[in-house]
């Protein structure tokens, strides 16, 4: 039985008088690719920052590795191996991107044995930064820009990499990129937690999802089976996928 890195029960977030996540529980197991769906403004960003300590619930708990972290500060989970990269922080000023990564890197929890595929020239390759190191962070193309800020999360050396919208305004070929690093990413035992509407990339890369609707858990499971559930239609999909060949 695979180890629950993460476990949010119960997680509530109420912005006054709104619900955006409603008493929902989510396991993220080691090993997988968890993504999160649903329709816009269903709570997925929400319930992310909720369990990465961004924003912590109102009510409910989260729990890494079996142990509470409800409101930890977002600093202490990350030197625990929980990080989150969202789509609006990946913005940098005037910093190189060879800088930006050796700002990231000395960040990293020195209690932990440094793991070398997520580090230096090893890290560079794995998100294809190479030729692009001594250019101002500021000045990538957004494809670029975001695997600079999925870069600098790995270089702290993450268990649990959360990611809100990574794919948001990437070109086919990017997304395609983008597929190849978070499965290799999974390949080196890096878990991964995503919040996307790409449903091809979704569906394809997922192991398991989970669906949200009106901020409560609607539907979980393998993702060839959850786009076939009528609920998932109805509330999200609007009409079924189409079956790749
Ligand atoms: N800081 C906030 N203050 C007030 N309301 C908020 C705040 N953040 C989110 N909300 C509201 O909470 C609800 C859930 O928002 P959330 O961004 O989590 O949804 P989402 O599923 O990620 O949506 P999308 O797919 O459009 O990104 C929405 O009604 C949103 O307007």
């Amino acid at each position: 039985m695979s180890e629950v890195l993460l476990r949010g029960a119960g997680v509530t977030v109420r912005f006054g008088a709104l619900v955006a996540c409603d008493a929902v529980d989510i396991d993220v197991v080691a090993g997988e690719i968890l993504g999160i769906i649903g329709p816009n403004g269903s709570g997925k960003s929400t319930l992310l920052r909720a369990l990465s300590s961004v924003h912590p619930p109102t009510r409910g708990g989260v729990f890494w590795r079996g142990e509470e972290v409800t409101g930890w500060k977002v600093d202490k989970l990350a030197r625990h191996g929980l990080v989150m990269a969202s789509q609006n922080q990946m913005v940098f000023g005037g910093v190189t991107v060879r800088e930006a990564l050796a700002i990231a890197h000395s960040c990293r929890p020195k209690s932990k044995r440094v793991d070398e595929a997520l580090a230096g020239e090893r890290l560079v390759a794995l998100v294809g930064l190479d030729a692009v190191l001594d250019a101002l962070a500021s000045d990538l193309p957004l494809g670029y820009l975001r695997r600079l800020g999925i870069g600098i999360a790995l270089a702290a050396q993450p268990d649990l990499l959360l990611l809100d919208e990574p794919a948001a305004g990437l070109n086919d070929f990017e997304t395609r990129e983008l597929k190849a690093l978070l499965l290799t990413l999974r390949d080196l035992g890096v878990t991964v937690g995503i919040v996307d509407h790409d449903m091809t990339l979704m569906v394809s890369m997922c192991d398991r999802v989970v669906v949200l609707d009106a901020g409560k858990k609607l539907v979980e499971g393998p993702p060839s089976v959850v786009v076939k559930d009528p609920r998932v239609i109805e509330a999200y999909l609007g009409t079924p996928m189409e079956e790749k060949p």
